[in-house]
């Protein structure tokens, strides 16, 4: 009996393309199955199109997603591989996300042609991002620096390191890894300096809730402890309400003891942070993850988020 063809949507990226090769591997080991057992369909984004405005001022969550979302409403594929940093705490229904890969290194990393770490930075450096809570990050750390809009994939951020339109920039890890450019990484940050967006370095799989099949091919892939951090993770974002106005850092980690989570709040311009942390059992993942988030909105000055007036 012929096998039903397993089509896996993705964008279009060198980093996505990488993303949906390596759950297409990990199917293929876990179900003795063949590479013809899969089709890779390249799906294009309204995020991949608009190339010539900053991200925040194009609209939320789900610039990257939502054509790839509807090919799986319309079967037109049968799983799609994410970023989970880059997507929205829900999914339409009656679409899914409970396969995680195995989470990669979490961490953002310092890239600069000419010096070797953040603290090096001379005073008054131009760095370039386009990340709201990379920005605000570092300005509040390190207020004599400028920071310019830089977007792009990893190339043609590279570029314009070596053209000098700036000193350094940051990128994650987990990216560069499996890009295979770790080399151009000069530190990894720490999460105590530069604590990383939530979900940072987790590929997720989308499905439909009813396809049985596909649900029983992603069981055999998700990776328990990495479902644990993101879930809690998940929940925190979700009750800090994030939009992409919000510069929002967490990290959940396992340790001997259980679950811990880390959360960061920022204004935009890096006046100001929030921080806090919950420990706890790891089966009260999403109930940690809410109550730091608790914890954080309570802190706040009534004006800490500005799309609240
Ligand atoms: N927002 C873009 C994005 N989404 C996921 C990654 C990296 C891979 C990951 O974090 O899983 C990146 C690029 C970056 O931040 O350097």
């Amino acid at each position: 009996m012929a096998q039903e063809l397993i089509r896996i949507g993705t964008r279009g990226s060198a980093l996505a393309l990488a993303q949906a090769h390596e759950t297409r591997d990990r199917l293929m080991a876990a179900h003795g199955l063949p590479a013809e057992a899969f089709e890779i369909v390249v799906i294009s984004t309204t995020g991949d199109r608009v190339t010539d405005r900053a991200l925040k001022d194009i609209g939320g969550k789900g610039l990257f997603t939502r054509e790839i979302e509807d090919a799986l409403l319309d079967g037109g594929i049968d799983i799609a591989v994410h970023s989970m940093k880059d997507m929205p705490v829900l999914q339409p229904d009656p679409l899914v996300i409970d396969c995680f890969l195995p989470r990669e290194d979490v961490r953002d990393a310092f890239v600069s042609p000419a010096y070797a770490a953040l603290s090096e930075l001379p005073a008054g450096a131009v760095v370039g991002t386009s990340s709201l809570r990379r920005r605000a990050q570092l300005i509040w750390r390190r207020p004599d620096l400028r920071v310019v809009e830089f977007r792009g994939n990893v190339q043609t951020r590279l570029r314009k390191l070596d053209d000098g339109v700036a000193a350094a920039t940051f990128l994650a890890m987990a990216g560069l890894r499996r890009l295979g450019r770790l080399d151009v990484a000069r530190s990894a940050i720490p999460p105590e300096e530069m604590l990383p967006a939530v979900a940072q370095g987790c590929i997720g799989v989308e499905r439909r809730r009813d396809d049985a099949r596909i649900a029983g091919l992603l069981a055999a892939i998700n990776d328990a402890p990495t479902a644990t951090r993101i879930r809690a993770e998940r929940a925190y974002l979700a009750a800090l309400d994030g939009s992409c106005q919000t510069p929002i850092a967490g990290l959940a980690e396992l340790t001997d003891f259980g679950l811990r989570i880390r959360g960061e709040i920022l204004r935009p311009d890096g006046s100001a942070v929030l921080t806090g942390e919950r420990n706890g059992p790891a089966d009260q993942a999403e109930t940690l993850g809410r109550d730091l988030a608790d914890e954080l909105l309570t802190l706040a000055p009534a004006d800490f988020f500005t799309w609240r007036g």
